[in-house]
């Protein structure tokens, strides 16, 4: 059963002629991650905040179709309660920090407070959160006074601390290293083994390849291709619309053009890996 479901929607942001998202419909079910891809400015970040509600609370603008959370409609939620089901980590961190917190500590624990959670369940969160997000060293640091990238792993704490069902994380790897970067797609597995939704936002489509169950693929504000990671990522139309297949799988297309067959496309380096050592 889905989480939760797009139906037709289409949006258009306020004084615009055209809509931004044309006509997309799909569905989001526990324990699974999904990979919304496409190239700058095809919805992306648009269709996460449908999905979280800001459109059309904050964004007004003219919004059709219908939006489903667990089998009823998103506007019959009210805001609080949207909030506690649905997580979101912006694509900027420096939105997230709260600015009331003078910790790293207490920032994470800031959202728990203001649930009324009580004082041990918050302290024995936190403590989790420090150690799964690799921030122990910087709790009593300034929010403010960290790097980018240590921000957004803080930012992403917050929002985990909650225990959302749906976690949305828009290009959460954007300010990290790739030692940073594979601990946040740790996390993201594990969230995965929590039987949370997570809908990732991200341009880094080897790892997408790795670990989305799932992908939606926008182009100009439509769904254009939805489906499992290997029907997808195999797509050479994801290359015609100006998306990004994994280099590995580029490869492999690149010898079909060729007239050689394979059984199998790779989606990363093991499968290639075990193609390439039958051909020996
Ligand atoms: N507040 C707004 N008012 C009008 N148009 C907007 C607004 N916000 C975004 N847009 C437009 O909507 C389109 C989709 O933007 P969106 O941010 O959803 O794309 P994206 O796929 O997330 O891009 P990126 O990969 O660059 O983050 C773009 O053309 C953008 O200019």
């Amino acid at each position: 059963m889905s989480v939760i479901e797009l139906k037709d929607i289409s949006y258009r942001y306020p004084l615009e002629k055209e809509d931004t998202i044309k006509n997309v419909s799909c569905k989001f079910e526990a324990g699974k991650v999904y990979g919304l891809i496409g190239e700058n400015g095809s919805g992306k970040t648009t269709i996460c905040n449908i999905i979280r509600g800001f459109i059309p609370s904050f964004y007004k603008g003219e919004l059709r179709g219908e939006v489903l959370l667990k089998d009823k409609k998103l506007e019959e939620y009210d805001y609080e309660d949207l909030a506690s089901i649905i997580g979101y980590s912006f694509q900027n961190p420096f939105t997230q920090i709260s600015g009331v917190k003078e910790t790293v500590y207490e920032e994470i624990a800031y959202g728990l407070e203001n649930l009324g959670v009580p004082r041990e369940e918050i302290i024995k969160r936190v403590e989790e959160l420090l150690d799964l997000f690799k921030l122990r060293e910087l709790a009593q640091k300034n929010p403010y006074e960290l790097s980018g990238g240590q921000k957004q792993r803080v930012a992403l704490a917050a929002v985990v601390a909650l225990d959302p069902e749906i976690i949305i994380m828009d290009e959460p790897t954007s300010q990290l290293d790739p030692k940073s970067t594979a601990d946040i797609f740790e996390i993201i597995d594990i969230l995965k083994k929590q039987k949370k939704v997570v809908i990732l936002v991200e341009h880094k489509i080897d790892l997408v390849a790795q670990y989305c169950d799932s992908i939606i693929f926008m182009h100009d504000g439509e769904c254009k291709l939805s489906g499992t990671a290997r029907e997808v990522l195999t797509n050479p139309k994801v290359l015609e619309m100006g998306g990004q297949l994994p280099q590995v799988t580029l490869y492999f297309l690149e010898r079909i053009k060729r007239g050689e067959k394979f059984d199998m496309i790779p989606l990363n380096v093991k499968e290639a890996y075990s193609i390439l050592k039958g051909e020996e």
